[in-house]
């Protein structure tokens, strides 16, 4: 069996243009566009691709964006203020701060000053909490776009088994919660789990999300099963890979997500929905 592709491509430019249209009756009503508020701190390399896609999206979406770009020796009291007077403008819905932060700032102190109503991230402990608890508000891009693409792909998951590989904040854990939501049967792994491969192996649904080339194997994934490749590696000849080996595993699954044009796309398009919820929550 050859897999079929989970389109992030297709679907992404879908999501988008349905905020888009929602983004267009706001404003034909006479309403403000959404507007976001990004702020990088550096030049991370991942951060790099994301900007770009973002600004686009944004774009194409309506969406009012205000990038921020500072140096990388930025002080975390003069982010911290950034982030106060972000939070204080009424004409400002979301705010997202690009990770990873340099080391001499404290980025868990810097997500729990974001106002929880404009956490377009989904980062912030009230809105984990909420997800954790079944009572979602912001939801976490990445983990919220994977389930996007799975029903908007008409792909169940009700009973199934998802196993997760990688317990990041970002990922691994907001995926979970979003599975056990959608009643799969979930299972995180990590750096010290036993018996990796044998766990892959029993998945119906497997997410990798690790940031390491190919270290979930092809010959792992299930007959039939449903891959999910979070990761986005650079490699030295410039070009991009999953954490999936992606040719071995698409010959035993069902469905597989590529890398690039796969959950990357889709983690952009979902904060395009999640600043435009973050609008409307907060304005009507
Ligand atoms: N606060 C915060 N939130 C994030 O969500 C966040 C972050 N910081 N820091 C950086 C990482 C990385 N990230 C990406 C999202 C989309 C693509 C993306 O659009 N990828 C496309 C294009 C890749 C290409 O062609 O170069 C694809 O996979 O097809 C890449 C990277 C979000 N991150």
């Amino acid at each position: 069996m050859t897999a079929q592709i989970l389109d992030g491509k297709v679907i992404s430019a879908e999501i988008v243009s349905d905020v888009r249209a929602k983004v267009d009756a706001r404003v034909a009503s006479g309403l403000r566009a959404p507007a976001l508020a990004v702020i990088l701190v550096g030049a991370d390399p991942a951060s790099q691709v994301y900007v770009g896609n973002k600004k686009r999206q944004c774009a194409n979406a309506g969406i009012r964006s205000v990038d921020i770009d500072l140096p990388a020796d930025t002080s975390e009291a003069d982010l911290l203020a950034l982030v106060t007077k972000f939070n204080q403008d009424d004409e400002i819905d979301g705010i997202l701060v690009q990770l990873p932060l340099p080391k001499h700032i404290n980025a868990e102190k810097v997500i729990e000053l974001i106002d929880p109503v404009k956490d377009v991230d989904g980062f912030h402990p009230y809105n984990i909490g909420r997800l954790a608890l079944k009572m979602p508000l912001l939801r976490p891009c990445t983990p919220r776009g994977v389930m996007t693409l799975l029903e908007r792909t008409g792909i169940d998951i009700v009973g199934k088994d998802a196993v997760i590989v990688g317990a990041s904040n970002i990922v691994g854990r907001p995926q979970a919660l979003e599975l056990l939501l959608a009643r799969a049967t979930v299972t995180i792994c990590h750096s010290k789990t036993q018996n990796l491969e044998s766990k892959v192996r029993g998945a119906d649904i497997v997410v990798a999300g690790v940031g390491i080339p190919n270290f979930v194997k092809g010959d792992w994934i299930k007959a039939g099963a449903i891959v999910i490749d979070v990761g986005i590696n650079r490699l030295e000849n410039g070009k991009l890979c999953g954490d999936v080996e992606f040719d071995l595993a698409k010959e035993k699954a069902a469905w597989i997500t590529p890398v690039p044009g796969g959950v990357g796309l889709m983690t952009v398009a979902t904060l395009m929905q999640n600043t435009f919820d973050a609008c409307v929550n907060r304005k009507g």
